[in-house]
């Protein structure tokens, strides 16, 4: 058995970065640049006003207060989208939206509220002050800068800023296929009949939703038997993938074939068998360049070793380089003892007590339970050799949904 931090280093060794693909920014959501992308003009590209009211010459209004009120002549109109061209001169003034470009010669806004209109005059009862509610030109980006270097992972304002800045398609890192193939006779697919004493493949299901979670696209295998042939013919099929994972039939019963199905295909043993619980037997290699993980069948432990070594690889071939599920403390909230020389995760739910977060296991830790992974927050990370764990220990918790929806508005 191996530290799975030391197998997590031999697996991310084995994993390349994808290249790249040119695809529409709506569809980039998720994804990483593959290239930097530099503003070609200035954004704004023209002074603007940042209020509707009026654009004038601040020397005209200066000291302007309730009892000294100052009048200009209106002059004109420059609505957003229908510039005012002409320059204005002292005295004068042009009616502005907001978004509407600030005509030569005005340097400030004077705000609708702060004014009176008396026929073709404007009355300001207030001085904004020089500059005020102009929004220059480059405020926001100036041309040649690199606004979004090559690494940066595409979320709604980014989309937002490829579009300000003129891009309908961009570069962005490939997704992989990762082939899935569940193992073992006692398993039945949905569209089975199942009877008292089958498994429901529920593998496939779970591990192509870790896939395209993170952003993969999974390809399914269907259900191999025990039987070395026919797992050959459908590994054999998924090497079109850039990823192949099975399930089940690593360990060391009589049928668990799939380590040996895997080397006689060529794959060249990296490790088997990690110091974690659950996910013990994982089989780790590569056939060719390409990475093949023969994930335990349990499917608890299937999706935890999942999360500690398919995820960080699938994230890295996309171009990520912040790999791993975020590390939070948290205060348990009962005693735990876990058995000798392997490192537990073990599944936890985390709650707030008068602003502590705390972690509480939930319930039943086998590796065939996935109860208890649907009831999970994270996974409480406890290395044995510190073991037993009291109630009031701190400890580290993998958090696995990181964007935890709250039940409570802001506003309450
Ligand atoms: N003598 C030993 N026995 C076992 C050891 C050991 O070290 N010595 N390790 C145990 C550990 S730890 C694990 S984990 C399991 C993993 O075994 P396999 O990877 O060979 O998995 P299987 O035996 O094929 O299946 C285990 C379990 O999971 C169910 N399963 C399998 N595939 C699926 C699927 N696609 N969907 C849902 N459920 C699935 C299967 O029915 C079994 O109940 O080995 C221990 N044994
Ligand atoms: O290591 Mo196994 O995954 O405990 O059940």
């Amino acid at each position: 058995m191996i530290p799975i931090g030391e197998a997590q280093q031999k697996v991310l060794e084995e994993i390349p970065v994808l290249g790249r693909e040119r695809i529409h920014i709506l569809e980039a959501l998720g994804r990483v640049l593959a290239q930097e992308v530099a503003a070609i003009r200035d954004v704004p590209s023209a002074n603007n006003s940042a209020m509707d009211g009026y654009a004038l010459r601040h020397e005209d209004i200066a000291g302007a207060e309730a009892s000294n009120p100052k009048r200009v002549k209106l002059i004109g109109d420059s609505p957003a989208g229908r510039p005012y061209l002409e320059p204005i001169g002292p005295g004068e003034a042009v009616r502005i939206m907001t978004g509407g470009l600030i005509p030569p010669g005005a340097d400030t806004v004077i705000m609708l509220e702060d004014t009176d209109r008396d026929g073709d005059y404007v009355i300001c009862s207030n001085d904004p002050g020089n500059g005020a509610h102009v929004r220059p030109r480059g405020e926001d980006v100036q041309a040649g800068e690199v606004v979004l270097p090559a690494g940066t992972i595409v979320r709604p304002p980014e989309v937002g800023m490829l579009a300000t800045l003129g891009h309908a398609y961009v570069q962005v890192h490939q997704r992989p296929l990762v082939a899935i193939l569940s193992t073992g006779d006692e398993l039945v697919d949905l569209d089975e009949p199942f009877t008292d004493g089958k498994v429901v493949c529920s593998n496939s299901y779970s591990l192509a939703a870790q896939v395209a979670e993170c952003g993969g696209i999974p390809l399914s295998l269907g259900i191999a038997t025990d039987n070395e042939s026919d797992q050959r013919a459908r590994i054999s099929e998924g090497l079109r993938a850039d990823v192949i994972l099975t399930s089940g039939g690593v360990s060391v019963g009589k049928y668990d074939l799939v380590k040996d199905t895997l080397t006689q295909l060529g794959m060249r043993v990296k490790f088997w068998k990690v110091a974690m619980k659950p996910g013990k037997p994982l089989v780790f290699g590569t056939i060719g360049n390409k990475p093949v993980f023969g994930l335990p069948g349990n499917p608890t432990s299937a999706m935890i070793s999942f999360e500690q070594f398919v995820r960080p690889a699938l994230l890295k071939m996309m171009g990520h380089t912040n790999l791993y599920r975020p590390l939070v403390n948290a205060v348990l909230a009962q005693d735990i003892k876990v058995s000798p020389g392997r490192l537990h995760l073990v599944r936890c739910k985390l709650f707030d007590k008068d602003g502590t977060m705390m972690a509480v296991a939930t319930g039943t830790q086998s590796s065939g339970a996935l109860r208890s992974m649907v009831l999970a927050d994270g996974l409480l990370v406890l290395p044995s050799e510190r073991s037993p764990f009291s109630a009031g220990d701190s400890v580290s918790v993998q958090v696995l949904h990181s964007t935890p929806l709250s039940s409570h508005s802001p506003y309450e």
